[in-house]
């Protein structure tokens, strides 16, 4: 029965990311475990990619090899590995396997092979059973045998992906490879994976690229990935906060300046736009940048020429400008605090980051990221979310988007130690250490519970904010699937998703 689904599902035409989350399904009902989870390895860290019965924000964790001693042992081996209940070996997973209400917090048995393709050890497989004695030595054979067919499915599916960026690359967009600095942007929203797409075209352009987006969205990761998927990746990124320079001294920081230029100035000294020569410059909260430097600012745009101050000749510079603003520049223009001809130049290509509340469940796959930062941090065994929380995460909008939800699982991690738990447990978040602002937090750009929404103007905006709100809830819930968010509402799905269109969600 599982090699005629594995197989079928191997000859079938499927996306990567259906085909792999297949995989781990079907493992799972034929092994008859708790949990199935499917890893890659990149840079001696294993990322999960698909997984079937651990907790969704799993999907957001990253595990150090070298601080998983089991995770090392499989990779060490062709062979399947097996951990009995007793073994020695602290679980990666502890706390993670989803489990009914009142079931044990300990998984029982778990087991794991490496899967290697073309060549190369691509990542791991591992199975969690929450019943003792579920694998055994059979077990072991048969999950070498399956993982033939996985590292198959892996191999078909990047394929599949190569084909794609072929095609991509064909229609005059090249497709990189993965940036192997600079922060990962983590999230699996069909809101997020869209524009993760439209920045890898304009990246490849050499188009001044202007990136909006409320404080704490990522804005800075967004202009690191564009840096390193474009031409200029290999020459320098240079980042200048426009907020921190003060206007006496942006014109020397931007451009540079000659000895004796102003007192103090003993030495010669190159300027950002000089060390960018031939890369990328990153302004970030350009709105913030004095007026009097704006018109310089614009001057060496214009002219692809700068002046060191206290100098004559200008010197000619090629440098990509990919500016960061939370604010809304245009309203800057209008009131006069910045120029309307530099905003044109910026903004040639203008990129907007939708906020966190408008991304699906990223806010719990970026929160299994942060709490397992957290708990190698601060050398807990496992941490994990209550049910409760989870739903508050959800239901929280975020206005200081994923820099604001860091914040609140390191602080929730830190009261969980200072009110009892112990290093060795599996701590579970509970709400009230999340501490989220009960209603409508200061400063948060739009409503998303009913109480709050008593400010709204009129009654259809507040309808429409609760349709909104429960829509995201009931989507996130059943893991972005639409079809199944429409059941839970009980209506029919071609109605849910024109009223979805109906309120700006899709
Ligand atoms: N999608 C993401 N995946 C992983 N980490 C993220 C993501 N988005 C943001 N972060 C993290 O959130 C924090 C805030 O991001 P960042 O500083 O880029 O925000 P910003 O939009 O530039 O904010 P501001 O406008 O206030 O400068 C950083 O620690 C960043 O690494």
């Amino acid at each position: 029965m599982l090699d005629h689904s594995l197989l079928a599902d191997l000859a079938a035409d499927l996306p990567s990311a259906v085909r792999l989350q297949r995989l781990v399904r079907t493992l799972r009902e034929g092994f008859r475990c708790g949990a199935v989870c499917l890893l890659r390895l990149q840079d001696d860290v294993l990322a999960p990619v698909a997984l079937d019965g651990l907790v969704r924000e799993a999907l957001g964790r990253r595990f150090e090899v070298a601080r998983h001693p089991r995770l090392a042992a499989i990779l060490a081996s062709r062979r399947s590995t097996l951990f009995p209940p007793d073994s020695a070996l602290p679980d990666p997973y502890d706390g993670l396997v989803e489990q009914q209400p009142g079931e044990p917090l300990h998984v029982h048995d778990c087991m794991g092979i490496s899967l290697h393709v073309e060549g190369e050890t691509w990542g791991v497989l591992t199975l969690d059973a929450l019943s003792a004695g579920t694998f055994d030595e059979a077990a072991c054979l048969l999950l070498e045998r399956y993982a033939l067919l996985a590292e198959a499915a892996v191999r078909v599916s990047r394929l599949e992906q190569e084909v794609r960026a072929l095609r991509m690359a064909h229609q005059g967009a090249h497709a990189h490879a993965e940036p192997r600095e600079g922060g990962e942007i983590l999230g699996h929203s069909a809101v997020l994976q869209r524009l993760l797409r439209e920045l890898d075209v304009v990246a490849d352009a050499d188009l001044p690229v202007l990136l909006s987006g409320e404080t704490g969205v990522g804005k800075e990761l967004f202009a690191r990935r564009l840096h390193q998927r474009s031409p200029r990746r290999e020459q320098p990124l240079i980042q200048v906060n426009c907020a921190a320079l003060p206007e006496t001294l942006a014109e020397s920081e931007l451009f540079g300046h000659v000895k004796g230029a102003f007192s103090g100035a003993t030495a010669d000294r190159a300027g950002r736009f000089e060390a960018a020569d031939g890369g990328t410059l990153f302004l970030d909260e350009v709105g913030e940048l004095p007026l009097a430097i704006q018109a310089k600012l614009l001057r060496a745009l214009q002219n692809g020429e700068i002046q060191r101050l206290g100098e004559d000749t200008p010197r000619r510079v090629d440098v990509r400008i990919i500016a960061a603003t939370n604010r809304h520049l245009a309203d800057g223009v209008r009131d006069g605090h910045f120029r309307a001809d530099l905003y044109h130049r910026l903004s040639v290509y203008p990129v907007a980051i939708p906020p966190l509340r408008e991304r699906d469940s990223d806010v719990l796959v970026l929160a299994g990221h942060f709490l397992e930062i957290n708990r190698a941090r601060l050398g807990v065994r496992s941490l994990r979310l209550a049910a409760a929380a989870e739903a508050a995460l959800l239901d929280y909008p975020w206005p200081g988007n994923v820099r604001e939800l860091e914040h609140v699982i390191s602080r929730a991690a830190i009261k969980a130690l200072g009110q009892g738990a112990r290093r060795d447990d599996i701590v579970t978040l509970v709400p009230e250490w999340l501490d989220l602002p009960v209603g409508q937090p200061a400063g948060a750009p739009e409503p998303c519970v009913p109480e709050a929404a008593e400010a709204g103007p009129t009654l259809r905006a507040q309808v429409a904010e609760v349709q909104r709100h429960a829509i995201r809830r009931a989507v996130a819930a059943c893991d972005g699937s639409w079809a199944k968010a429409a059941r839970s509402l009980e209506v029919d799905p071609s109605n849910l998703h024109k009223l979805a269109r109906r309120l700006g969600m899709k």
